[in-house]
């Protein structure tokens, strides 16, 4: 049923077409099984009409089937899409915080696993609904045939449907643990691929990974995911066993009781015998249908946790200039569940104005990333506000005011595709700022992407470097980006990289443990344990001479 809704909710006039093509697909199946049945009865009296009428239920069988099987693929696939794309899209509009504690591997599931679950049972629906046209038409049929053998049948039906229930519920208990252990092992792999040099590198931790990690995540998975389709198995096996039971009781039980004549009989068992391919092929996608309704739902649940920023991002270009940044009592702190003690940073007041470097410096652990993600909005204050120009606010837009910013994280990610179009005054900017990186004999712009991302990893985040020198934004920020770098390009980064963003009226924001450096920032700002404080640069730079 929630496939049936997902699909109306793409288009129902598809679904209509699918459905009513569908249903004629079954009748004409039916019609011919009656055909048939017909011209047995009277195999010395035939008559051309009866061979036309035939050819004509063949046609329409075959036509209406292709019909509904092609606009009910197109349609399946375009809602599937529809869903990954719509997923993607509020996973990139939630907020950061909530995306850290909703953890990749969930996300990656949902993605990939349930998406793909939720495919493969939608790739099932063309052939339900031509298998329900035509098990109904037959039903007809066969109540055309005879009423009361059609009573037998039904309540035989019946009782089958009822038995259903109870183990199908138990069976989807099953698939739903099976399920959520499914986002465990996402996590598994996703140590197993990040850690791939640790544990290549140290057997016992290896082995403590495969035995107790992988191993038992992954054997309770199978023991959920085999004893629900197990059950499925069961119940469809009884499934059919109900059938010959129905069989069984038309040959040999029914007319004990009914008078039936043999030819009606024949006629019965025969569309009987007919049914059985739909029916079963009905049965077998229960336990497909089983698992991607357990799919939906999980999906709709972890959608439910994805928040949607809320502006449309179409509308939103930033200032090519920000003269100041504003902070205003502002407050984060992180709460874990179970934990007593958490970290709060701030609160703090700062004012950073364009063409200042502002060094950030502190202890490991003393929030200076916070403050970071603080000022570049994807963290939105749980207190106070920042404000650009006493406009854009990171709480109320929060949107627009992170698109003001260039950043490189410590965890930065490179993307190959580097500039729109092939304008040759940007590509030209990019070969300079190549050239400018030392990175022209490495790495080539070709199609507005870059050739190789295949780098160690300082000269990665040179790249990273290049990718912000383009997106050309009012305000940068560096994580340790400097950590990475030898010396001779370090010292390139802090006297000539800076001063030159410097000098072209950004705000500069470097995060940096180099204090050989620090005499060369504007300000140098202090995070100790939360505390956000400004010192002054003067007796750094009296040192450093
Ligand atoms: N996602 C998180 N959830 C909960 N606590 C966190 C999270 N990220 C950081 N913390 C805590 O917040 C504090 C500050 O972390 P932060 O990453 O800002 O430090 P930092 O100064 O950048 O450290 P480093 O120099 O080691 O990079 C730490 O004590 C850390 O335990």
């Amino acid at each position: 049923m929630d496939l049936l809704l997902l699909l109306a909710r793409r288009s129902w006039r598809t679904l209509l077409i699918a459905t009513s093509t569908g249903l004629a697909c079954g009748l004409a199946a039916a019609g011919l099984i009656a055909n048939i049945n017909h011209s047995l009865a009277g195999f010395g009296q035939l008559r051309p009409a009866d061979g036309l009428l035939f050819a004509g239920l063949v046609v329409l069988v075959v036509s209406t089937r292709i019909v509904s099987d092609v606009s009910l693929l197109r349609l399946g696939q375009t809602a599937i899409s529809d869903m990954r794309l719509h997923l993607s899209g509020k996973l990139i509009d939630t907020p950061y915080p909530r995306l850290q504690r909703l953890g990749k591997h969930r996300l990656l599931a949902m993605l990939t696993d349930d998406t793909q679950t939720i495919s493969q049972a939608v790739e099932l629906v063309p052939v339900m609904l031509v298998n329900s046209g035509i098990v109904l038409a037959c039903l007809a049929y066969l109540g055309w045939l005879s009423l009361p053998l059609l009573g037998l049948t039904a309540a035989l039906i019946l009782l089958g449907a009822a038995s259903f229930h109870w183990p199908q519920r138990k069976a989807l208990t099953s698939i739903g643990k099976a399920r959520e252990l499914k986002d465990q092992l996402f996590d598994q792999y996703r140590l197993l691929t990040d850690g791939s040099k640790e544990l290549q590198l140290n057997h016992s931790r290896r082995l403590q990974f495969f035995e107790r990690l992988l191993y038992p995540i992954s054997q309770q998975y199978r023991r959920d995911f085999v004893r629900g389709m197990s059950i499925y198995a069961l119940v469809l096996n009884w499934g059919n066993g109900i059938f010959y039971l129905l069989i069984g009781t038309v040959l040999f039980l029914a007319p004990q009781f009914i008078e039936l004549s043999a030819t009606l009989v024949t006629g019965y068992i025969l569309a009987l015998l007919y049914m059985i391919t739909p029916l079963s092929e009905l049965m077998n996608a229960l336990p497909t249908l089983g698992r991607a309704s357990v799919s939906l739902r999980k999906i709709r649940a972890l959608e439910g946790q994805l928040e949607v920023a809320g502006t449309p991002a179409d509308t939103l270009s930033p200032a090519r200039h920000v003269a100041r940044l504003a902070c205003r009592e502002v407050r984060h702190s992180y709460y874990r569940e179970g934990e007593d003690g958490r970290f709060t940073l701030g609160p703090f007041d700062l004012e950073l104005r364009a063409g200042e470097v502002v060094f950030i410096t502190g202890g490991n652990g003393s929030g200076k990333t916070t403050l970071a993600l603080l000022l570049t909005g994807l963290y939105q204050p749980e207190g106070g506000d920042l404000l650009l120009d006493e406009q854009v606010s990171a709480s109320t837009q929060n949107h627009l005011y992170r698109q003001h910013f260039s950043a490189i994280f410590t965890d930065f990610c490179l993307f190959e595709h580097l500039l729109d179009g092939d304008d040759p005054h940007l590509m030209q900017q990019a070969r300079d700022y190549l050239a400018h990186l030392q990175l022209a004999h490495k790495v080539n712009i070709e199609g507005g992407r870059l050739s190789t991302l295949d780098l160690s990893t300082g000269q990665r985040k040179r790249l990273a470097l290049l990718a912000a020198y383009l997106d050309d934004r009012p305000c940068y920020l560096f994580d340790e980006w400097a950590a990475d770098q030898d010396p001779v390009f370090k010292r390139f980064f802090y006297t000539k990289i800076l001063p030159d963003l410097r000098q072209r009226g950004k705000l500069v924001i470097v995060i940096s443990h180099d204090d050989a450096y620090f005499h060369l920032a504007d300000r140098l700002i202090k995070v100790d344990q939360g505390c956000v404080s400004e010192t002054s640069t003067e007796p750094l730079a009296a040192a450093a001479y």
